[in-house]
């Protein structure tokens, strides 16, 4: 039978990629895509523990060892019949030259369905420099949502019903910040806190970290999920003795002690648990294969980002090894991006909202300012009904500082 006329598809004529942000930009500190990237005296760069603790002058601000350099990139792709979609992520100058002088090669001249053939294509195609994650993955990612968004804009749905429909009517979110107590009162289910020292810091940085858990614990009481994010910043005896002495106060969970590449380490740490606490990880890792990986060495919650692992195709192939073992999967806060996919898995019970407010004392959207009518939970939910626009949902603010330094 053949297609109803209005479901010949359109091809897509042109991607474009484009800037704000990070190193090679006039203006710093907007957020949005990249959003490390942010103004002075906030919170996300105030004393985090991470891999670069141990050198002094890198331990104060994470910005000083570049966390944010990259910046955001923005992918817009146009259809033949007019329609646009788009995508941020966080790659900045490097993506735009990946998009413009490699990837724009598998797009262009294919039909906005041909989302899954162009996803493959990319990988395979950058497998020789891409290493299997950080920001080629990013980039991908970055396509790959653009062209879901674009789809949807096309057929006028959005994003969630393309993949099959919702399985719940809210999505309900904990939130990432300083002020777990905060959280608490806009309606969280939970605060999950950044930890401040490491291993370099010994049994007295253990103690600092605890003594901040014992606060937060004494301010919301028993029932309030609390949780500690070590961005990578550990070894396992120090993520053990941190574990166990955080076991008194109901830590929920630990999360992303390691680096991604550390599978024994994460083996190891989930043997040594205490009975009951959670171990979380999986926000830079960027492989299908490096998800399996960390699955079997039994970590409880896997933690892609939808902008860094490949975008909601690789998204959705990661809840299913998830599925398979019956672990969760709550992506990192990735805003709209992540929403749409999460609130279609049987296996993601809540989510991550990301407090981009310098002080995390009120919900600001995610990426702003990049995203016009970027959703935020208010007293921690997200309706489906809320989702219901096509694509993503979110329209880019062309009132940013973008550029395009590359034209293909
Ligand atoms: C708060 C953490 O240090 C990171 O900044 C955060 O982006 C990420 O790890 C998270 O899980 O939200
Ligand atoms: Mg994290």
């Amino acid at each position: 039978m053949a297609l109803a006329p209005s479901l010949k598809l359109p091809t897509i004529t042109h991607i474009r990629a484009y800037s704000m942000g990070g190193a090679a930009a006039k203006v710093h500190g907007q957020g949005g895509g990249d959003y490390h990237d942010q103004g002075k005296d906030h919170w996300i760069d105030d004393h985090i523990a991470t891999p670069m603790s141990k050198y002094e002058e890198y331990k104060q601000s994470r910005q000083s060892f570049g966390i944010n350099v990259l910046g955001t990139l923005v992918v817009e792709v146009e259809a033949s019949d007019g329609t646009t979609g788009f995508a941020i992520s966080t790659a900045g100058t490097v993506g735009c030259f990946i998009v413009e002088h490699h990837l724009s090669r598998f797009v262009e001249g294919k039909r906005v369905d041909q989302i899954k053939l162009i996803h493959d294509q990319m990988l395979n195609a950058t497998q020789y420099y891409s290493g299997g994650g950080g920001v080629v993955i990013n980039t991908i990612s970055c396509v790959d949502l653009a062209l879901w968004d674009l789809y949807g804009k096309v057929v006028k749905l959005p994003v969630y019903k393309l993949l099959g429909g919702a399985v719940r009517d809210e999505i309900h979110f904990y939130a990432t910040g300083a002020r777990p107590d905060l959280a608490q009162k806009m309606g969280f289910i939970g605060g999950k806190m950044p930890t401040h020292w490491g291993p370099a810091d010994g049994d007295e940085g253990i103690a600092k970290d605890i003594a901040t858990l014992k606060e937060m614990r004494e301010r919301v009481g028993d029932n309030f999920w609390l949780m500690f994010d070590c961005w990578m910043s550990q070894d396992v005896n120090y993520a053990t003795k941190l574990a166990h002495a955080a076991a008194p106060y109901k830590l929920k969970w630990l999360e992303e002690c390691f680096p991604p590449q550390q599978i024994e380490s994460y083996r190891e740490l989930k043997k040594n648990m205490p009975k009951g606490m959670l171990m979380t990880t999986g926000e830079h890792t960027g492989t299908l294969e490096g998800f399996k990986e960390l699955s079997e060495a039994g970590v409880d919650i896997l933690q892609p980002d939808v902008g860094w692992c490949g975008g909601v195709t690789s998204l959705c192939e990661i809840a299913a090894v998830a599925k398979s073992r019956g672990q969760l999967v709550v992506p990192h806060g990735s805003s709209v991006y992540s929403h749409h996919a999460v609130i279609t898995f049987t296996n993601t019970p809540f989510s991550e909202m990301l407090m981009t407010s310098p002080h995390a004392d009120y919900v600001r959207p995610q990426f702003d300012p990049v995203l016009i009518d970027e959703p935020v939970p208010h007293d921690g939910v997200i309706t489906a009904e809320e989702l219901d626009k096509p694509g993503f949902g979110v329209e880019l603010n062309r009132d940013c500082p973008l550029e395009r330094p590359f034209e293909h």
